[in-house]
C-alpha cells in the first residue's frame, strides 16, 4: 500500500491574502520505503504531513492514502481512515502519564474492535518490536526521552498502519539515540511494509533512509536517493 500525493496546492488565510504553504507538491512513497522531507523552518513541512494525515484539506490535488482518494471524503470518513490506515507519531512523545508503557499502546486497541487478549499480546509484541519489552510496565517518568519516543512509535504502529507519518522524531534526542530511532523506523518500515513520511530538520542519519526530498517555500526543490 502506497502514499500518493499529486499536484498538491494549500493556502493558508493570511491577512487579506493567502499564504501558500504547499505549492504543487507531489509525492509517491512505496510499501516498505521511507522517505524524508527535509527543508528549512516554514518551508511546509509539517503542512505536508498533516495533509497526508488527512488532517488538513488541500486547496487543490489529490490524496491517495492506501489506495484510497481522500478527496470528497467526509470528516467521518476521514477520521475512519486515519484510525484503520495511518498511523502518526509525533515530535514529543504524548504519552499519558499515568499509563504504563504497555497501556499507552493499548489505547489505540481501543480505537478499534477485537478482543482485548489479543490487543494485549499485539501490543506486547510491538513494545518487544520497539527494543522495550523489559519496560511495559515503566510510566513516562520512568522512561527516557529515546525510550517515550519508542513507546510512541509502538502506539502508531498498533493497528497495522498502511501509512506511517513521522514528525521529527529526533528533535529531542542527541546524536547517538538519534540515529537508533531512525534505525529502527527504517526496519519497521521494511518488515511491516509500511509507506513512511518522515519529517526532519536534521541531515544527519538520512543514510538510513530511501529517499529524501527538499522543501522549500512549499515546494519540493530535489528528490535524491539517500
Ligand atoms: N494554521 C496556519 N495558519 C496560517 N499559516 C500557517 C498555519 N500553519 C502553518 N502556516 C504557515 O505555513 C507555512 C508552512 O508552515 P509549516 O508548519 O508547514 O512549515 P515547516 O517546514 O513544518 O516548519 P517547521 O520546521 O518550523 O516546523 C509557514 O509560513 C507557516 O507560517
Amino acid at each position: 500500500m502506497t502514499l500518493t500525493l499529486t499536484d498538491v496546492t494549500l493556502t493558508y488565510p493570511d491577512g487579506g491574502t493567502r499564504l501558500t504553504a504547499l505549492d504543487r507538491v507531489s509525492l509517491h512513497v512505496a510499501a516498505g520505503t521511507l522517505t524524508a522531507v527535509v527543508g528549512p523552518s516554514g518551508s511546509g513541512k509539517s503542512s505536508l504531513l498533516a495533509v497526508a494525515a488527512t488532517l488538513v484539506t488541500p486547496d487543490r490535488g489529490r490524496v491517495v492514502v492506501a489506495g484510497t482518494e481522500t478527496t470528497g471524503l467526509g470528516g467521518a470518513e476521514k477520521a475512519a481512515l486515519r484510525r484503520e490506515r495511518v498511523g502518526i507519531v509525533f515530535q514529543q512523545p504524548n504519552l499519558l502519564p499515568s499509563l504504563t508503557a504497555v497501556e499507552q499502546v493499548l489505547v489505540m486497541a481501543h480505537l478499534s474492535a477485537g478482543p482485548a487478549r489479543a490487543a494485549r499480546a499485539r501490543a506486547r509484541e510491538l513494545l518487544d518490536a520497539v527494543g522495550l519489552a523489559d519496560k511495559a510496565d515503566r510510566r513516562p517518568h520512568e522512561l527516557s526521552g529515546g525510550q517515550r519516543q519508542r513507546v510512541n512509535i509502538a502506539r502508531a504502529l498498533m493497528n497495522e498502519p498502511a501509512v506511517l507519518l513521522v514528525d521529527e522524531p529526533t528533535s529531542a534526542l542527541d546524536h547517538e539515540r538519534g540515529a537508533a530511532v531512525l534505525d529502527l523506523l527504517a526496519a519497521l518500515t521494511r518488515e511491516r511494509s509500511t509507506a513512511t513520511v518522515l519529517v526532519t530538520h536534521d541531515r544527519a542519519h538520512l543514510d538510513r533512509v530511501d529517499g529524501t526530498v527538499t522543501m522549500r517555500d512549499g515546494r519540493l526543490t530535489a528528490h535524491a536517493p539517500a
